[in-house]
């Protein structure tokens, strides 16, 4: 019978099922940070249980990681004690942690790929909800609670119940200035914050293969923002190419056969998922969030919508209370909206390429009068690959700031974070109440769009800025 490729890596999983019962799967990778994890390790040492799988367990720094200089002291107690309790954890249970020294440290979602841990028809678990990230690579990811992290690092397997399957038909070319970012933030203003609940969400169609594996990663890092269990995209030569050579990818007749094995990992002719949603990527413009969940996007030269046109009452008290939040008049455009932060970071945009986007909008430019740029690479070998080409220069040359990897201003438990009132365009994916600091005002955007709000101080369209095109 034809599979979905969610239907085979599932069922590959599948260790013990009964009916009308969760099902119990297999976890081939445990990813760990220092805020999920604590009560975790507790709860093993209070029951005297061991690690069941270490060599299947990796650990990272990033929430409540600084991004000063390291030498700079934590921010607080509680961020200090985070961090000190995973070193103490993962040496006792036998963990490999990439801490703030190791030359591999950087947000568990984007060394987990650069370490090539992150590898084809794998179940890859965190407690972090954008470990759908991993999805890109055709991996079965998704975020679990703390409770979960105990269960999978007691027996490495986890209580599941099988999700529904969502097509994401993505075709046709997206224009100029419109990338990766502006087809999720599309997509989820589409069918919403809850659009995909319940659903493991496969996309498809040319406009997803044209991508590389970081626009790849920027989607399926964003399904959870529309309610998805995961997000995943079938393996490709695309693929193999960025984990051809990677520390843990296989190598030699290994590499081969793990090849071999994931040209199979693609939905079949003729199999059937539960829901299918198509977008027309060429129709798309940059995108831009005005209001407070991720679902509230608009095209960059729209207007942000009346609480009169809303659906339904609901609605209309939710879009009320997001514009009062926001203090942004319905109806209104938001371009040449006044904003005083920018920061380009996160899971979501943190990546070579992203950094590549935001430079190629600053270089030559300067950050306008009294707006403050952070720049923060994803993990220390972005770090030292933007160095190396010198995207630093262009960054600290144009008024911006460079900063050590980690989640830094995506969620503001780490020092940066904005001040109460202020405005931020970021590339982050959560533009929630009080996330980038208390009182503070999200919106989200693409690297090039919160590069061209850097330069001119208020949100822009960046194809105004580009000249002759870009990618
Ligand atoms: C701290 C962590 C539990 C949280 C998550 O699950 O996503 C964080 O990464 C976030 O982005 O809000
Ligand atoms: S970068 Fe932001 S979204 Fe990603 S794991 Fe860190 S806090 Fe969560």
């Amino acid at each position: 019978m034809p599979q979905t490729l969610f239907e085979k890596i599932w069922n590959g999983h599948v260790v013990a099922e009964a009916e009308g019962r969760p099902a119990l799967i297999y976890i081939d990778l445990h990813l760990i940070h220092e805020v999920t994890s604590p009560q975790a390790f507790s709860g093993l040492r209070a029951r005297g249980l061991k690690v069941r799988r270490p060599d299947r367990t990796v650990a990272t720094m990033d929430h409540s990681t600084p991004t000063l200089p390291r030498a700079l002291a934590v921010v607080d107690e509680q961020a200090e004690a985070q961090l000190r309790t995973l070193e103490v954890n993962c040496a006792e249970f036998g963990i490999a942690l990439h801490g703030l020294d190791s030359s591999k440290q950087g947000i568990v979602h984007v060394i987990g790929p650069e370490l090539g841990v992150t590898q084809p028809g794998r179940t890859i678990v965190c407690g972090d909800s954008h470990t759908s990230t991993h999805g890109a690579f055709g991996a079965l990811a998704f975020g679990i609670g703390t409770s979960e992290v105990e269960h999978v690092l007691a027996t490495q397997c986890l209580l599941q119940r099988k999700p529904k399957t969502l097509e994401v038909r993505v075709t046709g070319n997206p224009g100029p200035g419109t990338s990766a970012k502006d087809i999720i933030l599309a997509l989820i203003a589409k069918i919403g914050v809850g659009g995909a609940t319940g659903h493991v969400i496969e996309y498809t169609g040319d406009a997803i293969r044209a991508l590389d594996m970081e626009g790849r990663m920027t989607v399926c890092n964003m399904s959870i923002e529309a309610g998805a269990r995961a997000g995943m995209i079938a393996p490709d030569e695309v693929t193999f190419a960025y984990l051809k050579g990677r520390e843990h990818a296989p190598s030699g007749a290994a590499w081969d056969a793990a090849v071999a094995r994931w040209r199979e990992l693609h939905t079949d002719e003729g199999a059937v998922f539960d829901r299918q949603v198509t977008i027309d990527a060429s129709s798309l413009e940059p995108m831009i969030t005005y209001g407070t969940n991720p679902g509230m996007g608009i095209p960059i030269t729209g207007k942000v919508p009346s609480p009169d046109e809303a659906a339904d009452a609901t609605q209309r008290a939710a879009l009320e209370k997001a514009l009062r939040y926001m203090d942004i008049a319905p109806g209104a455009p938001l371009l040449g909206k006044k904003i005083n932060t920018v920061f380009v970071g996160s899971c979501t945009n943190s990546r070579l390429g992203d950094l590549r986007a935001a430079a190629q909008v600053m270089r030559g430019r300067h950050v306008a009068e009294g707006v403050r740029a952070l720049i923060v690479p994803g993990s220390k070998a972005i770090k030292r690959e933007a160095e190396a080409e010198g995207l630093d220069r262009i960054f600290t040359e144009a008024g911006a700031e460079w900063r050590e990897a980690g989640c830094s201003m995506c969620i503001a438990m780490n020092g940066d974070q904005l001040a109460r009132g202020e405005y931020a365009v970021s590339t982050s994916n959560r533009n929630f109440e009080g996330r980038q600091g208390p009182g503070s005002r999200t919106f989200l955007a693409s690297p090039l769009t919160a590069a061209a709000a850097a330069v001119t101080g208020c949100i822009t369209d960046v194809r105004t800025l580009l000249g002759g095109g870009a990618s």
